[in-house]
């Protein structure tokens, strides 16, 4: 389901983002400087709104910045210049922004005296990263891991929606969204590790390519 949308999305999105890329490779700037100011804008949304409570704007900075993600690999793509640092930089950047956007969350809740939506907010940061770390890990040991319901897109979206809701003053929004936030990327994390147990086994039964 997930990577339907994303792959929806992705398309739908190619309309603006391929104009956009080709100016900025005219201009001479890079996919990495796209791919590290991406991660500075989402620092400043997070960190700089949506941690002091300007939650609609720090979810509209968050959002613009964080659809740069997909402006630096079309850049890359586009002038022939994917690279290995800029595939390593584009996912370390990504949990950089993560983490700002889970953590100024945190924080915000704190503030509030919401300490069970801190709890969650934690949750969510953990989870997720490891989400990522199972996909990154597995690749490393030469597995693929392209699997699991709530990507990094996904979760984007329903803190997104759910910060979004709570700053238009729909209270409990944000700490729901957070609580199955929670749950979804529990299960993401055991649907890729189930992957890649499932891959190990190939390999080490008869027959196996091991
Ligand atoms: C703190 C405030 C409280 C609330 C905070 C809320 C924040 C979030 C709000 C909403 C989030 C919605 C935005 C979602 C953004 C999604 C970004 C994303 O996840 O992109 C994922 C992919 C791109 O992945 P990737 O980076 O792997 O692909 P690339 O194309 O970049 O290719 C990588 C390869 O390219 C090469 N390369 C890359 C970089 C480089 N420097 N050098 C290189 O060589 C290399 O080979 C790499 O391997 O994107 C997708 O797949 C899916 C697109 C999803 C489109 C988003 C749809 C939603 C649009 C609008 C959101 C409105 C939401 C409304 C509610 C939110 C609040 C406004
Ligand atoms: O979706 P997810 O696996 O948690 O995280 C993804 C990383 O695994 C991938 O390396 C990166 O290129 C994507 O932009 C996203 O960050
Ligand atoms: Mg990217
Ligand atoms: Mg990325």
């Amino acid at each position: 389901m997930a990577k339907i949308f994303q792959v929806s999305a992705r398309a739908g999105m190619t309309r603006v983002v391929e104009p956009v890329a080709r100016r900025l490779l005219r201009a001479g700037v890079t996919p990495n400087a796209v791919t590290v100011a991406g991660t500075l804008g989402v620092l400043v949304g997070a960190l700089g709104f949506g941690a002091r409570g300007h939650l609609v704007a720090g979810a509209l900075i968050v959002t613009f910045f964080a659809l740069t993600d997909l402006l630096d690999g079309t850049m890359a793509r586009m002038s022939g210049g994917a690279t290995k640092f800029g595939a390593f930089l584009d996912s370390s950047m990504d949990r950089v922004a993560d983490s700002a956007v889970f953590g100024a969350v945190a924080y915000w809740l704190a503030t509030q005296h919401q300490y069970s939506g801190v709890a969650a907010a934690l949750l969510c940061l953990a989870a997720g990263g490891l989400v990522s770390y199972v996909k990154a890990r597995a690749e490393g040991l030469g597995m693929t891991c392209n699997v699991g319901f709530a990507e990094r897109t996904e979760r984007l979206l329903i803190v997104g929606v759910g910060g979004l809701l709570t700053g238009f003053n729909v209270d409990p929004a944000l700490e729901i969204a957070l609580w199955l936030l929670a749950a979804v990327s529990i299960f993401t994390v055991g649907q890729r590790m189930a992957h890649v147990y499932r891959q190990a086994q190939r390999v080490h039964t008869p027959g196996g390519q091991g």
